[in-house]
């Protein structure tokens, strides 16, 4: 008679099943406000900085991107290949070009467009990929897991599209321009890249922002005035969804 190993049980017991997330900021004080509400402090080697922890029942990898379409797309492609997450999320700060969006208020978006897209020499659409693509669509089910949960904390919180280009917009007819051609609501440096990334490689993604400048003359000092508050904003509204 052949003998049959018991099965292990050992190992079911100690590991819970934690689903991985993957979270994306530019800016150093987004990530910072972050770290903080959601307890990240192991500090993880890479070409970028990577802070690992768990917020209930995920293992969270917080990636610090740096600013612009670059800087997100190589992001997205590189914690997709060391982390596999399940699903991920972009949180920063964006510049309201909707009339009815405040300094502050949550922005979930529903698609974006990378508005310096110009192949509009051969007859396309501005912000038209070759492809004949123009707008990328969030996750639906993730976006909208954020709404609601800005609703519960009481944030006001707006559906709108983002429009992503590698400037910081700053002028009053820029901004209208945007408004206009895209039918854009915020306008910032990162979402359109990393949701067309995250597509590709097939990894659902949420892009929130809040609002931090109006796009206009005063942007600059707008920015820096509420940098550090519409990042704790934000920091709070994913502790929510993640809890
Ligand atoms: C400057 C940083 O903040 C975001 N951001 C905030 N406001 C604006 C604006 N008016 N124009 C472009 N990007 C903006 C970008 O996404 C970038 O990461």
């Amino acid at each position: 008679m052949s003998e049959v190993a018991a099965p292990d049980q050992t190992e079911a017991v100690s590991s819970p099943v934690l689903s991985t997330v993957a979270l994306f900021a530019a800016e150093g004080a987004e990530a910072r406000a972050l770290r903080r509400a959601l307890g990240l402090d192991e500090a993880l080697e890479g070409p970028k900085p990577v802070f690992r922890g768990q917020v209930g029942p995920h293992e969270v990898l917080l990636v610090e991107t740096g600013v612009g379409k670059v800087a997100a797309a190589s992001a997205v492609t590189y914690a997709q290949a060391r982390f596999n997450p399940r699903w991920s999320l972009w949180a920063g700060v964006a510049g309201g070009l909707n009339p009815s969006l405040h300094s502050l208020d949550v922005l979930v978006a529903h698609d974006a467009v990378q508005w310096d897209v110009d192949i509009t020499a051969f007859g396309r659409q501005p912000g038209e990929l070759a492809t004949g693509e123009r707008f990328v669509r969030a996750d639906i089910e993730l976006s909208t897991r954020i709404y609601r949960a800005a609703l519960e904390l009481g944030f006001p919180v707006h559906w709108g599209r983002v429009a992503s280009g590698d400037r910081f917009l700053a002028h009053p007819a820029d901004a209208a321009r945007l408004r206009q051609l895209f039918a854009a609501d915020a306008v910032e440096m990162e979402g359109a890249a990393a949701l067309w990334t995250a597509k590709d490689l097939a990894l659902p993604m949420a892009l929130v922002r809040t609002i931090s400048d109006g796009a206009d003359d005063d942007a600059h000092e707008s920015f820096e005035l509420f940098l550090e508050q519409a990042s704790e904003r934000l920091a709070q509204l994913v502790l929510k969804v993640l809890q």
